[in-house]
């Protein structure tokens, strides 16, 4: 395939947040110990970067205890940060494993429209396919008949079975018929998209609880996973959604996507810090095989310009 690599793209996605740094170590050089002004504009660039304040802190804290590594050059510097960074990201690299009894396991895919939910249901079915599980959808966004018909274009490519209602159906009626299907048909795994735009919290909260109470007569396990996926070209508002989502639908885990392209990635360390959730995957592009596993290590080391 032509086009950017992977590791292109994701160099991509965090351009803004390893440039705003960048600039600011470089003009450390020739430094042999950190002063409090240089201290002070380290963590304005990592906030102004989207890494948000407490990794800021805590990165700030760890220099402030190792001034004189300056003298040893810029590249030190980088090494420091990206090991804070990814002391961090290490505790929540999480994939999602299907490992529920008995089968399916349910995974509850939430998000604010357009922020790549349903691509991403369809890049999960395609790993989940490869592991040779068995694999259904479900389109339980059935406030636009547009999000049925897209989840249906995935399934019918993918050769999954998709379980649909009419539009403006009864998405928890729509998701316990599935429940059944999937059992008499020996299914592992079900995805089920949900709507994301609803005229306000309380009827979103309304809605999914509503699904999560009829999963849970089937199956007091179910759902399996409330996964939250998340569109990092957002920014700040990615941090808001974990608030809301978490509140109204008990995420278990998130999914960043559009980690491509002019993204701010820093973002992700933001909600790892803050939230401390698992994070499954992150999205890099539009394709089916565009869902790459969240490498903590990898991620550091390009936020702080290790790998460039
Ligand atoms: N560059 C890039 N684009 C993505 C990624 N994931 C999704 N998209 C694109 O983002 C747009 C929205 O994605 P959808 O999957 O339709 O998002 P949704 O949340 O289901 O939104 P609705 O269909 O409006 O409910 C589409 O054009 C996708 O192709 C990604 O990782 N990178």
């Amino acid at each position: 395939m032509s086009g950017p690599s992977w590791s292109e793209r994701l160099l991509g996605g965090f351009r803004r947040t390893s440039e705003r740094l960048g600039e600011n170590l470089a003009g450390l050089t020739g430094k042999s110990r950190l002063d409090e002004d240089d201290l002070d504009r380290i963590e304005e660039a990592l906030i102004t970067a989207d890494l948000g304040p407490g990794m800021a802190a805590r990165i700030r804290d760890r220099l402030s205890e190792r001034r004189d590594i300056a003298a040893n050059g810029t590249d030190e510097l980088r090494r420091v940060v990206a090991e804070e960074i990814a002391a961090v990201l290490r505790p929540v690299a999480e994939p999602l494993e299907i490992d529920a009894f008995p089968r399916p396991q349910v995974i509850l895919v939430i998000g604010v429209n357009g922020s790549g939910k349903t691509t991403t249901i369809a890049k999960l079915a395609h790993l989940f396919q490869e592991q040779d599980y068995g694999v259904m959808l479900v389109a339980g966004d059935t406030f636009r008949a547009a999000a049925i018909g897209q989840l249906k274009v995935w399934a019918e490519r993918l050769g999954v079975p998709i379980v649909t209602g009419p539009e403006g159906g009864d998405a928890a009626g729509i998701v316990f018929d599935a429940v059944k299907q999937a059992t008499a048909t020996g299914i592992d795994v079900l995805i089920v998209d949900t709507a994301g735009r609803l005229q306000n919290k309380r009827e979103l909260m309304d809605e999914l609880a509503k699904i999560k109470r009829v999963l849970g007569r089937l199956n007091p396990a179910a759902p399996h996973d409330v996964v939250l996926v998340l569109d990092a070209t957002t920014g700040q508002n990615a941090l808001s959604q974990i608030d809301v989502f978490r509140d109204v639908a008990g995420v278990t885990g998130l999914v960043m996507t559009k980690l491509d392209g002019t993204a701010r990635g820093g973002v992700l360390v933001a909600a790892a810090e803050r939230h401390g959730l698992p994070i499954h995957a992150i999205g890099i592009g539009e394709t089916i095989d565009d869902l790459r596993p969240f490498d903590p290590d990898e991620i550091a080391g390009i936020i702080a310009g290790n790998i460039r």
